[in-house]
């Protein structure tokens, strides 16, 4: 039987990883250390995790790395206040708010505070616009999507003209992939959970992104044959393994390219986080 090719996530991030770390390298001899900052609310376990995680990586990385965390109970000013801080702190080019937070703190309020400059994750609605209008120039775009760009780029996946169908429109991950893809020439349809037929749409796609945390959502029959799918869920099945929104086992009999979990889109998503914080540093620079 003829597998897919099992797209290396985890390989194309040590890539990445050790052209960032000859960049830090680079800044650091002219007197610049990129720096970035987590803000973490709460306890959730899974989120300290991946906090941690992208602390450790910049730290090996050469990077200027700090975390704010705070109780679940924590208000929006004292959030508000950490970002001022830190918006004002000139050794910090990246600023990330770790979603979700509570509910007692508004989102967009968050999202809107941190200066467009250090918003690494592109939330901010000035970047978030401009990558929606396709404006030249530099700024930050949401990491898992452009992480997910290198990865098709890598393994030379066509866009132009091609159907890719994205399951799921939060704007961390489903929005700015449609705005990426849309910008990439490709037909872009986007799924969530009142599409009424999933299967029929999904069916369709030459490019499948499927970003909904239901751990094995798409089965083969969701699959054209010969499709490219990428899966960015992540979840703890009953035995605590990890598991994607896709399938793996049935859909990789025939899929012609599939990113596993874990090992695919995840390493990714942190490598272009360290990337686009050396980025951020440099346009720093260049705009005094
Ligand atoms: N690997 C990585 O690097 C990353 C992984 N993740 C993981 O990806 C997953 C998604 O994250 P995120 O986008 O933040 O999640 P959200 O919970 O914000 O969004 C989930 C989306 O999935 C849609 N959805 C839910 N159920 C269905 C369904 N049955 N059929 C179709 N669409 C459905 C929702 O649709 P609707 O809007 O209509 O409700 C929503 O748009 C999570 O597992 C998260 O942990 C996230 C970021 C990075
Ligand atoms: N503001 C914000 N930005 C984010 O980018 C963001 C966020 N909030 N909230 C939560 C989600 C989730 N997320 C992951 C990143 C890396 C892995 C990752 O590295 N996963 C490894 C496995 C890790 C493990 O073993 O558990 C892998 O897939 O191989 C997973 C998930 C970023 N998110």
């Amino acid at each position: 039987m003829k597998m897919a090719i099992v797209i290396d996530g985890k390989k194309l991030a040590k890539q990445i990883n050790a052209r960032t770390q000859q960049q830090v390298t680079e800044l650091v001899e002219q007197k610049i250390q990129p720096g970035i900052a987590v803000i973490l609310v709460g306890e959730d376990p899974a989120s300290k995790m991946y906090t941690r995680s992208k602390q450790r990586k910049a730290e090996t990385l050469g990077m200027k790395s700090i975390l704010k965390e705070f109780p679940q109970d924590t208000s929006e000013q004292t959030v508000l206040n950490a970002i001022k801080e830190l918006n004002e702190d000139a050794s910090i080019h990246a600023i990330l708010v770790q979603a979700p937070l509570p509910p007692q703190i508004d989102a967009d309020m968050v999202t809107s505070a941190i200066v467009p400059s250090k918003d690494v994750d592109g939330f901010h609605p000035q970047n978030l616009g401009r990558l929606y209008a396709n404006q030249h120039g530099n700024y930050p775009v949401a990491c898992t999507p452009k992480g997910i760009m290198t990865m098709l780029a890598a393994y030379q996946v066509p866009l132009t003209g091609q159907h890719a169908v994205i399951v799921g429109r939060s704007i961390l991950v489903g929005k700015p992939m449609a705005a990426l893809l849309m910008n990439a020439d490709a037909t872009v349809s986007v799924a969530g959970h009142h599409t009424k037929d999933l299967a029929a749409l999904t069916q369709q796609a030459d490019i499948l992104i499927v970003a909904t945390g239901i751990g094995h959502l798409i089965k083969a029959e969701f699959v054209k044959p010969g499709a490219v799918v990428i899966d960015v869920g992540i979840e703890h099945d009953q035995d605590g393994k990890l598991i994607g929104d896709v399938d793996f086992d049935a859909v990789e009999k025939l899929a012609r390219a599939i990113t596993p979990v874990p090992g695919g889109v995840g390493p990714m998503t942190i490598a272009t986080l360290m990337q686009q914080t050396v980025e951020l540093a440099k346009w720093s620079q260049l705009n005094g």
